[in-house]
C-alpha cells in the first residue's frame, strides 16, 4: 500500500523552494547542508576536507554511480530516485518513517526534475504536491520555471549521461515559450468505466479529466488553462456529450482534442510578396482521430490527422525550427552555401524538420515508424515546395540502409520518443559518422544518456558536443524539450 502523507504548501511568490546549486562542478541541493562552510570544515561522514572537496566530482566513480548509463529507461521514477539521492546526501540518513496515512507539516526545500517537491523531514522523507499530474507548476512564475528546467537539464546530464563533467559544455539558458497558457494544441482526457457490463442507464458520470498525481484514478478536470481557446471549448462540449450519452460507453474512454487552424488570406493581398499578405486564423478543435487537422508554422502549412504525433506548443514552432536549422549548419562549410550539404531528418514524423528547416540541402532523408506519418510528410514536403526529400517508413535504423551522401557533408536531426533511441541506431549512426547532430528531446534524462552513450563509444569519441539547452514547449508543467548538438571534431 502506497504512504500517503500531506504536506502544507505556501503556495504564493513570495515562497519558492531554492534552486539546485549550478555553482558546482557537480549539481547538489544548495538547502542540504546550509551549516556546512566552503573553507575547511568536514560534512559528517563524507570525510573530505576543502581541498578534496573541490576535487571530489573527479574521483572514480562507484558502481551504483555509474549504473544509470545506457539501460537507464529515463523513467519518473528512476529521475526522482536520483534527486532523492541527491538530497539526501552520502552517507544515507536513517530513520523512522512516519506512519502510513499521518499528517506532517514540511516546508518543501526544492523541486524534483519530476516536478515532485521534496522535503526533508528528520528521517529524510519525499513528499508529493499538486493534485493534477498535468501542469503542476501553476503556482509558480515563469523565470522561475525557466531556471528550474535549466537546472533539470544539467542534472540529467550530471546524472544519466555517464559523462566526466569537464566534456559536457555550459548549459543554455532554457528559451520562453510566447504563450504560458492557451498554448497546447491537444489534450486527451480520459474516464474510467466499469468493470464489466458498461456504463447502464442512470449511472453517475465518471470523474472526467487527467491522471491523479502519483494515483491510478482520474481527477475530475472542468478546464484545462494551458489548453487554446478551441480545445478548451471542445473539452467543454465534449464533457457534456459523455454526461449525455454514457449509456452507450461500455467501457471507459480517452478524449481526443485537437485544434485545427483554417487560415484566410485577404483577397486585396493574394498574389503580393508573400511575407506581406495578410490572413485570418479560424481556430476549430476536432475529436475524430482519422480526421486532418490543418497546422501552420510561420508560413509553412501543414497537413496531418488528428491522432497523429504533432507538437503541442504552436507559439514556440517558428523559433525553434530557425533554432534547429541554425544548428543543422556545418560549422566547417561556415560562410559558404549549404547547397552541397544533405540532411537526415530521424523519426521525422509529418515532416516538421525536413520541411522547415530543409530549405537550401541538395538532399533530405526522412525516416518515422509511423506510415500515416510518413505519408503526411511527403504530401507536406510537395505542399510546401521541398521537391528533394524522401521520406520511408520503418524503424529509424532502416535509414542506414538507404542512404548515400557523404558523411562529410551531412546534418542529421534525430528528434526520437520519450524512451530515446535504440543501441542499434545509435551505433549505426556512428558508423555513417555524419559531420553535425542536433538531438531534440522531450525527455532529457533519456537525451543525456543517449548523448553520453554516442560520445564514448570508439567512433564517438571524434563528436565534441558544442551545445545542450532547452526550449520551454511545456509552461506550467515539469517538461522541458531539450537539445544537444553536436559536431565532428577536426
Ligand atoms: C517526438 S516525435 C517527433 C516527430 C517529428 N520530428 C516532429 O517534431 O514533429 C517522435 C516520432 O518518432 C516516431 N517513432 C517512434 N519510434 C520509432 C522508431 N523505432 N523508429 C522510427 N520512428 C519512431 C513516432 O512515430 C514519432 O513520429
Amino acid at each position: 500500500m502506497r504512504r500517503s502523507i500531506s504536506a502544507s504548501l505556501r503556495t504564493s511568490y513570495s515562497y519558492l523552494p531554492k534552486l539546485w546549486d549550478t555553482s558546482y562542478p557537480t549539481y547538489r541541493p544548495l538547502w542540504a547542508d546550509t551549516s556546512r562552510k566552503m573553507s575547511g570544515t568536514k560534512r559528517p561522514g563524507d570525510g573530505l576536507g576543502a581541498k578534496a572537496e573541490g576535487e571530489r566530482w573527479k574521483r572514480k566513480k562507484t558502481a551504483s554511480e555509474t549504473e544509470p548509463s545506457f539501460r537507464s529507461t529515463g523513467s519518473h521514477e528512476e529521475v526522482l530516485l536520483q534527486d532523492v539521492k541527491l538530497l539526501l546526501g552520502e552517507p544515507k540518513r536513517s530513520g523512522i518513517a512516519p506512519e502510513q496515512f499521518s499528517q506532517v507539516e514540511l516546508s518543501i526545500s526544492a523541486l524534483g526534475s519530476t516536478g515532485d517537491g521534496l522535503a526533508i523531514s528528520h528521517d529524510g522523507t519525499r513528499v508529493y504536491f499538486g493534485r493534477c499530474s498535468g501542469c503542476q507548476f501553476q503556482m509558480l512564475p515563469g523565470d522561475y520555471q525557466l531556471q528550474h528546467k535549466k537546472i533539470v537539464i544539467a542534472k540529467a546530464m550530471q546524472n544519466f549521461s555517464n559523462l566526466d563533467p569537464s566534456s559536457i559544455p555550459p548549459i543554455g539558458e532554457v528559451m520562453p515559450s510566447p504563450l504560458l497558457r492557451g498554448y497546447r494544441t491537444k489534450l486527451t482526457p480520459h474516464f474510467d468505466g466499469p468493470r464489466r457490463g458498461g456504463f447502464k442507464e442512470g449511472a453517475p458520470v465518471p470523474d472526467i479529466g487527467f491522471q491523479l498525481k502519483g494515483r491510478s484514478f482520474v481527477l475530475d478536470i472542468e478546464d484545462c488553462p494551458i489548453g487554446t481557446d478551441s480545445v478548451r471549448n471542445g473539452f467543454k462540449s465534449q464533457r457534456t456529450y459523455v454526461k449525455e450519452n454514457l449509456h452507450t460507453f461500455k467501457r471507459g474512454a480517452t478524449l481526443l482534442l485537437r485544434e485545427t487552424t483554417e487560415r484566410t488570406f485577404s483577397p486585396e493581398t493574394n498574389g503580393g510578396c508573400e511575407s506581406t499578405q495578410t490572413f485570418t486564423d479560424i481556430k476549430t478543435c476536432i475529436t475524430n482521430s482519422k480526421a486532418l487537422v490543418t497546422e501552420w508554422v510561420g508560413r509553412t502549412k501543414f497537413i496531418s490527422p488528428a491522432g497523429s504525433f504533432f507538437q503541442n506548443n504552436n507559439s514556440i514552432l517558428e523559433k525553434f525550427t530557425a533554432f534547429v536549422q541554425e544548428q543543422l549548419m556545418i560549422p566547417k562549410l561556415a560562410g559558404r552555401d549549404h547547397a552541397e550539404s544533405y540532411l537526415i531528418d530521424a523519426y521525422c514524423g509529418s515532416g516538421l524538420f525536413s520541411i522547415c528547416c530543409g530549405h537550401g540541402f541538395k538532399g533530405i532523408l526522412g525516416v518515422d515508424i509511423s506510415s500515416q506519418s510518413i505519408e503526411s510528410a511527403r504530401k507536406n514536403a510537395t505542399e510546401n515546395g521541398i521537391h528533394n526529400a524522401r521520406f520511408i517508413t520503418g524503424n529509424a535504423e532502416a535509414i542506414f540502409a538507404d542512404v548515400d551522401f557523404p558523411p562529410e557533408l551531412t546534418s542529421v536531426v534525430i528528434d526520437p520518443p520519450r524512451k530515446g533511441c535504440d543501441e542499434l541506431f545509435l551505433s549505426q549512426l556512428l558508423k555513417l559518422g555524419p559531420e553535425r547532430l542536433v538531438y531534440i528531446s522531450c525527455n532529457v534524462h533519456t537525451m543525456a544518456r543517449d548523448i553520453g552513450w554516442l560520445v564514448q563509444q570508439g567512433l564517438g569519441k571524434t563528436y565534441n558536443i558544442d551545445k545542450i539547452g532547452g526550449f520551454d514547449f511545456f509552461p506550467q508543467t515539469h517538461h522541458v524539450e531539450g537539445y544537444a548538438v553536436l559536431s565532428k571534431s577536426s
